[in-house]
């Protein structure tokens, strides 16, 4: 079976300093894959090359098979390649509910009907109802964005994601910021998404992205020195040399 997404040979230079190097990847459906990697190892530009903010210099992106790899950003959320929502695009007067709204209207090509009509679609308000039910955010159905925690813009953007119907879901660093006590509900949050949605994650905190992750890639220097489950990413030596070092020693101490 085709892959949902597939990463061929991507490059990126930046004024002839190369950021990605031949970077290949798949992802299934459903997959649950975490890129992590010292800083500056190119996590943030191979994101940005996925989801159409930045164009490769080589290589191709296919998303069910179809060359996305020239399409603007907004053409790549619309067949289902979405990246969570950053918070500076969240309307701060706007409710939970009427984010969702919005993001259901989009979806569905009806975004011009807020400004036409106030009628309000039975069907759509209960799905609007059912996406905050998912993530536990029904009792902010109705609060303002601005008088909402920092964690909570960030449920919320994972929400609309999820209204958006996003086949693959690329998440910059979701516990980043996040306050200790909110990061399991945040981890939460994710693992409550559609099974079939595939979700790749950009972190640093790695005890959350190994209990995210069953599929881990290490990026270093812009390319991919390793790909395997959490338990083998920590006992490579080479990925233990570039990046995991005390993490693994810290971790296999707190195993022992
Ligand atoms: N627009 C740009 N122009 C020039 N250099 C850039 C640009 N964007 C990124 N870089 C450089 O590319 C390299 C990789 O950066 P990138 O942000 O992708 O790494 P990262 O792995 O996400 O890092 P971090 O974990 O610190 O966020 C860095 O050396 C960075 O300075």
């Amino acid at each position: 079976m085709t892959p949902l997404l597939q990463v061929q040979g991507l490059n990126k230079s930046f004024g002839g300093i190369q950021v990605s190097r031949n970077i290949s990847m798949t992802l299934p459906r459903g997959g649950r894959v975490a890129l992590i990697g010292p800083n500056g190892a190119g996590k943030t530009t191979f994101v940005n090359l996925l989801a159409g903010r930045l164009r490769p210099d080589a290589g191709h992106i296919l998303l069910d098979g179809e060359d996305v790899s020239r399409l603007e950003p907004i053409a790549r959320t619309c067949l289902g390649l979405v990246r969570s929502f950053q918070i500076s695009r969240l309307f701060l007067d706007l409710s939970f509910a009427d984010h969702v709204r919005l993001a259901l209207l989009q979806r569905d090509g009806q975004s011009q009907r807020m400004f036409c009509s106030t009628r309000r679609d039975p069907a759509r308000e209960d799905e609007v109802r059912a996406v905050l039910a998912r993530l536990a955010l029904s009792e902010l159905a109705d609060l303002k964005v601005r008088n909402a925690a920092y964690g909570q813009h960030r449920l919320l953007e994972i929400a609309l994601a999820l209204a958006m119907k996003a086949k693959v879901l690329l998440l910059d660093e979701p516990a980043a910021g996040v306050s200790r006590a909110d990061v399991p509900r945040m981890l939460q949050a994710i693992q409550s998404l559609p099974a079939d949605m595939a979700v790749l994650m950009i972190e640093h905190d790695l005890d959350f992205a190994f209990r995210f992750a069953s599929h881990v890639v290490v990026l270093a220097e812009g390319a991919v020195i390793f790909e395997g489950t959490p338990r083998e990413v920590m006992a490579d030596a080479q990925v233990r040399s570039a990046y995991l070092g005390r993490y693994a020693d810290r971790v296999g101490k707190g195993a022992a």
